[in-house]
């Protein structure tokens, strides 16, 4: 089969983005991961597939998909990505939009500046519903990682999170303990491991070690977990300012109960036809 794709980007954070409303696609997780390749596919940290919505007060349906070949349930990069992605190819001419995930539905708008803000929902603390191993609900909470107890908040904005605050992200052991992090047994459905330094009440720097992907330029769903996460501690206010690898996000937070908004660019890089097996 070809198939048609286009590649995009939200800070770096890149994306192999399916039409599969315009033509037929069904990829096994074998597929997935021999497209993400780096070397031998096109290369991407995820893969996402535009459908038409099962309902009818949704616009899309978007489905995400991990280098690794796994579905997951929320992307933040790739929400700005997908609304950029729906314009650009003419499949609609809202600006607003309501788009189904796996996590529930999640609504981005094109901004006249051409960023786009996405609300991602209310965050997620409950331990059960991260899923995080707890009996305690304490904001923060201790996790033995490779010999030594870190401090973690466990948030889900749809997807799992386990945030923790570093003197200097520079310094942070993101490729060793994001690993183990990753998959730590409390985090029944792995996790993203996210660790945040922070500048002042409206500034921080994030690296995030992606479940299922590794270490990425930037995480949309880690900067509105990390943000969630330093406002809970008392360390920032909204709104904040994200530093990533890849550039900068604007994330608000009204606190426990309210929908996290974000803002940021989307770009597309090339578009290209590639033949899958
Ligand atoms: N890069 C994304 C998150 C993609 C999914 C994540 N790796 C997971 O497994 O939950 C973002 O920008 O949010």
């Amino acid at each position: 089969m070809l198939l048609r794709f286009t590649k995009m980007h939200g800070l770096g954070n890149d994306f192999i983005v399916i039409d599969a409303i315009r033509q037929s696609v069904h990829l096994t997780p074998e597929q997935v991961r021999h497209l993400a390749d780096r070397h031998f596919g096109i290369g991407c940290d995820q893969l996402l597939v535009v459908e038409e919505a099962s309902r009818p007060d949704v616009d899309f349906r978007y489905r995400i998909f991990n280098a690794d070949g796994g579905e997951v349930e929320q992307c933040g990069n790739g929400a700005r990505c997908f609304v950029r992605f729906v314009h650009e190819q003419g499949l609609t001419a809202k600006r607003r939009i309501r788009v189904e995930t796996r996590s529930g539905i999640i609504a981005p708008q094109l901004e006249d500046d051409g960023l786009v803000t996405v609300d991602m929902g209310v965050p997620v603390l409950e331990p059960a519903r991260v899923p995080f191993v707890s009996d305690s609900d304490a904001i923060v909470q201790p996790l033995d990682v490779g010999g030594e107890t870190i401090a973690i908040t466990a948030v889900s904005m749809g997807n799992p999170h386990a945030v923790q605050v570093v003197a200097d992200v520079d310094a942070a052991p993101v490729a060793a303990h994001g690993a183990l992090i990753e998959r730590h047994p409390r985090f029944p459905a792995r996790v993203n491991a996210g660790f945040v330094q922070v500048v002042d009440a409206h500034r921080i720097r994030l690296r995030v070690f992606e479940r299922g992907a590794g270490e990425t330029l930037a995480c949309g769903t880690g900067a509105c977990a990390a943000v969630v996460a330093v406002i809970l501690c008392e360390l920032a206010q909204s709104p904040v300012r994200v530093e990533t690898r890849g550039g900068e996000l604007d994330i608000a937070w009204g606190g426990p109960g309210q929908p996290v908004l974000m803002t940021g660019p989307a770009v597309t890089v090339f578009a290209g036809e590639i033949a899958v097996d």
